[in-house]
């Protein structure tokens, strides 16, 4: 039976979950419930802290997890990214009192307020830059006010908790992060976890994509088929009115309103979107 180890709390939690739901896993009924076995697809899932997940799928003690890239760096375990998944999307950034520092020359000798020292440490070294750190466990954003760092190194995303602290980032990004599932190389080729996997991306591949379907003059089928190629190639069906055809293809979500627009201009007719539920590629 595959093991997975799911986050219980924080913001990989709910969408994890979600994720997992719509794979057609099982999900618990209540916060409290530490582990889930789901019989009808062969599958245990554990929930776990999100930062102990790398620790379990590195012990090999769980086949797989889903954790943060971030996270699964800042634990210098050596298991594999597998998959990313697409959310908690996030950037990894030092940030500093508004207008004091502009790059990491300015990181030298410094005291760096951050929940993921590993990851920090294995970035200062690599740059060359001798400063220390200082572990809080989160609200690392307080720290420089409250006198124990002079910057932060901390998970941004909108950037809404640096300025109600008066912080802003600066240099590079250390890191851009999301949720990924992990695995170790005894595990990876497991059949049962690339049926999870194979899942996971029909779940990111129903989101990412909608299918359109339109009515479309016989003569002006090249110019619209032309507009939603399709993956393949489009199904185009026959209608009563052997002048017009019906068109279905698959369709970028994010382009949805520019392709539906210029299937108008075309001439095409009862243009419909739809969401997929899940899909197989
Ligand atoms: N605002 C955010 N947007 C996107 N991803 C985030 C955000 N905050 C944290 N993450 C991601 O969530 C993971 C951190 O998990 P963690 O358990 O610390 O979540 P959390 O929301 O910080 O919960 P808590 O602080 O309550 O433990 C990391 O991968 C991090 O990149
Ligand atoms: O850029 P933003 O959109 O403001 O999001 C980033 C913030 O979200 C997370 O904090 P969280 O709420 O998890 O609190 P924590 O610091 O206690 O982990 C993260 O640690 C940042 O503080
Ligand atoms: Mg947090």
């Amino acid at each position: 039976m595959l093991r997975i180890a799911v986050p219980n709390k924080g913001s990989l939690s709910e969408p994890a979950t979600t994720m997992l739901k719509e794979a057609g896993y099982r999900t618990r009924r209540t916060g409290r419930e530490l582990v889930l076995v789901d019989q009808d697809n062969d599958v245990e899932l554990f929930f776990l802290r999100p930062r102990d997940i790398a620790v379990y799928v590195g012990q090999g003690t769980v086949h797989a997890g889903i954790t943060g890239r971030d996270l699964l760096l800042d634990s210098g375990v050596e298991a594999l990214e597998h998959l990313p998944l697409g959310f908690a999307r996030s950037t990894f950034r030092f940030a500093a009192p508004a207008g004091t520092m502009r790059s990491l020359e300015d990181v030298v000798g410094k005291r760096v307020a951050t929940s993921y020292d590993v990851l920090v440490r294995n970035y200062l070294e690599s740059q060359g830059v001798q400063a220390s750190t200082v572990h809080l466990d989160g609200a690392v954003e307080s720290s420089v006010q409250l006198g124990v760092a002079d910057l932060i190194a901390d998970v941004v995303e909108t950037g809404t908790t640096l300025r109600a602290a008066g912080l802003e980032v600066f240099g590079e990004p250390i890191l851009s992060s999301e949720a990924v599932l992990i695995t170790t190389e005894r595990y990876r080729d497991e059949p049962s976890l690339a049926t999870l996997v194979r899942r996971l991306e029909g779940v990111m591949r129903a989101r990412s994509y909608v299918l359109i379907d339109y009515d479309v003059r016989m003569n002006d089928l090249h110019l619209a088929t032309a507009i939603t190629p399709g993956l393949e190639s489009p199904t185009v069906s026959p209608l009563q009115n052997p002048d017009w055809v019906a068109v279905r293809a698959m369709v970028p979500r994010k382009d949805m309103n520019r392709v539906m627009d210029e299937l108008y201009e075309v001439g095409a007719r009862a243009i419909l979107v739809s969401s997929l539920l899940a899909c197989r590629l």
